[in-house]
């Protein structure tokens, strides 16, 4: 087995990397994904975020109102680590059971772990996962906010402000063992990722 952590800023090309991979064989975990699962209706997750953020964070089905709670957390860093200390366990404990279930499968699958917070959680996942690579989607954080505006229609305030809640590109290219510059064409990006998949199942 080969385990992938794909890890970059917001907007940055994870998804694009991460869908290129697994069309090239790669089984995809979405850290994401999992976040959403971890939070679902019916889950302690959702609950204790209830808890927590109060029913204005709940829509009127009772499922939990994202961009309320983003509304909220993103002002407020004290907040953003409490909703992390809710939610980042469940997403490791999801995360290694779907790695387990996968390397079960097929004991030579290459894996790739989407994870968008892969420097601010160092700590907590100390030795939990043990890397063969950490690749890391890079752009500029302006280019990233024009991303934001002009694809998702968020406001240059918001895309801005969630940046300022994530890990700075440097501290992301210090623990890159490659680095896929996604500042270019989607081409471009595409190109870097069949090069990385040749090198990681070619001949050696
Ligand atoms: C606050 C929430 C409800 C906002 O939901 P929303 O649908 O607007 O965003 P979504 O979850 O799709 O995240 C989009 C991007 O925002 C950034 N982001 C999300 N959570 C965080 C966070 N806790 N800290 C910094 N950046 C974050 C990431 O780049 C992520 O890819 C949601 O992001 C959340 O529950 N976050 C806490 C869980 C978490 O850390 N998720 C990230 C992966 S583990
Ligand atoms: N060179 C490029 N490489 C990757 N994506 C690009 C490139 N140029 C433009 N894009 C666009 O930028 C956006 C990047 O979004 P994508 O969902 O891949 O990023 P992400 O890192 O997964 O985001 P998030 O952190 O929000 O999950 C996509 O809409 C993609 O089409």
């Amino acid at each position: 087995m080969t385990l992938i952590a794909l890890t970059g800023g917001i907007a940055s090309g994870k998804s694009t990397i991460g869908a290129r991979l697994a069309e090239l064989g790669a089984v995809r975990i979405d850290a994401d994904q999992l976040a959403r699962d971890a939070v679902a209706i019916g889950t302690p997750g959702l609950s204790r975020v209830a808890d927590r953020f109060g029913g204005a964070v709940l829509t009127s089905d009772g499922s939990l109102d994202r961009a309320a709670l983003g509304g909220v957390v993103f002002n407020d860093p004290e907040a953003l680590a409490e909703l992390n200390t809710i939610v980042h366990p469940e997403v490791q404990r999801l995360a290694d059971e779907r790695i387990t279930a996968a390397r079960a499968v097929d004991p030579s699958a290459v894996i790739v772990y989407e994870i968008p917070l892969l420097v601010e959680t160092l700590d907590e996942r100390a030795s939990a996962n043990n890397w063969d690579l950490v690749v890391v989607a890079d752009a500029p954080a302006e280019q990233r906010v024009q991303r934001m505006v002009s694809l998702r229609g968020m406001t240059e305030e918001d895309a801005t402000r969630r940046i300022s809640n994530q890990a700075s590109d440097a501290e992301r290219r210090a623990i890159a063992d490659v680095i896929i510059d996604t500042s270019k064409s989607e081409a471009d990006t595409l190109a870097q990722v069949d090069a990385l998949w040749a090198r990681l199942t070619g001949p050696h």
